[in-house]
């Protein structure tokens, strides 16, 4: 993987410590839910390709909300990935990766963040030139001590963990040398984007912000 990727989602750069991974149903929440989040100092955001609603939310907040670096997840099949860059994505993320999707995301342009879990896909992907990638689902599958086991014979892979992580366990993760930042959706509690109380989520965001050496960049 070639271009983009290696100016990449995780190099050293303007700093995010954690990824705000969300997931709407309405689109017109986007902006105002975007926009909160930026405020509390997390300016990169991923919003999931998991409900109908995901494209115009990314098409609405990368409008809306222009100092938001707004993202694709859960990127899952190779025809999402122009979907997602048309939308206004400006970096996919994908639980997990093949061959045709790894394609197609470099492809794009856009940087982009396949999702592993095991070392021997850690080395495939390195194999690859790709050497920025998601550890998922991050507490099922070891959590820091699989990362920490990591670093010794991979030093030079960086990881952005998601699944499972909140506010309590965060701080561990960005402790790793080999973790740049983590994603997550403790900042956007499910009452809290059912009762549009954007205020709370810019405390959370702000909490989330703070916690940790960072550095995302997108
Ligand atoms: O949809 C995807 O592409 C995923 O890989 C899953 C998400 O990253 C996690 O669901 C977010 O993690 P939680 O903080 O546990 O909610």
């Amino acid at each position: 993987m070639r271009g983009r990727h290696d100016a990449g989602v995780l190099s050293p750069g303007p700093r995010a410590p954690v990824i705000p991974v969300l997931t709407l149903d309405d689109p017109a929440d986007a902006p105002p839910l975007v926009r909160a989040l930026v405020r509390g100092g997390l300016a990169a955001v991923e919003i999931t390709l998991r409900t109908p609603a995901a494209l115009e939310a990314i098409t609405a907040a990368a409008r809306e909300v222009p100092e938001a670096v707004v993202g694709a997840g859960t990127v899952v099949r190779a025809e999402q990935v122009g979907a997602a860059a048309r939308a206004g994505a400006r970096f996919l993320v994908s639980p997990g990766w093949t061959g045709g999707l790894l394609d197609a995301m470099a492809a794009s342009g856009l940087p982009f963040l396949p999702g592993v879990s095991t070392a021997s896909e850690v080395v495939a992907l390195a194999e690859r030139g790709v050497r920025e990638l998601k550890f998922f689902p991050a507490e099922a599958a070891g959590g820091t001590a699989y990362l920490r086991a990591l670093a010794a014979p991979l030093p030079e892979i960086r990881f952005c963990p998601t699944g499972g992580i909140d506010a309590a366990r965060a701080p561990a993760y960005l402790a790793l040398p080999n973790v740049a930042c983590v994603g997550g959706s403790w900042m956007v509690p499910q009452d809290a984007l059912r009762d549009r109380d954007w205020d709370r989520v810019e405390r959370l965001a702000r909490e989330a912000a703070a916690l940790g050496a960072p550095s995302a960049q997108v």
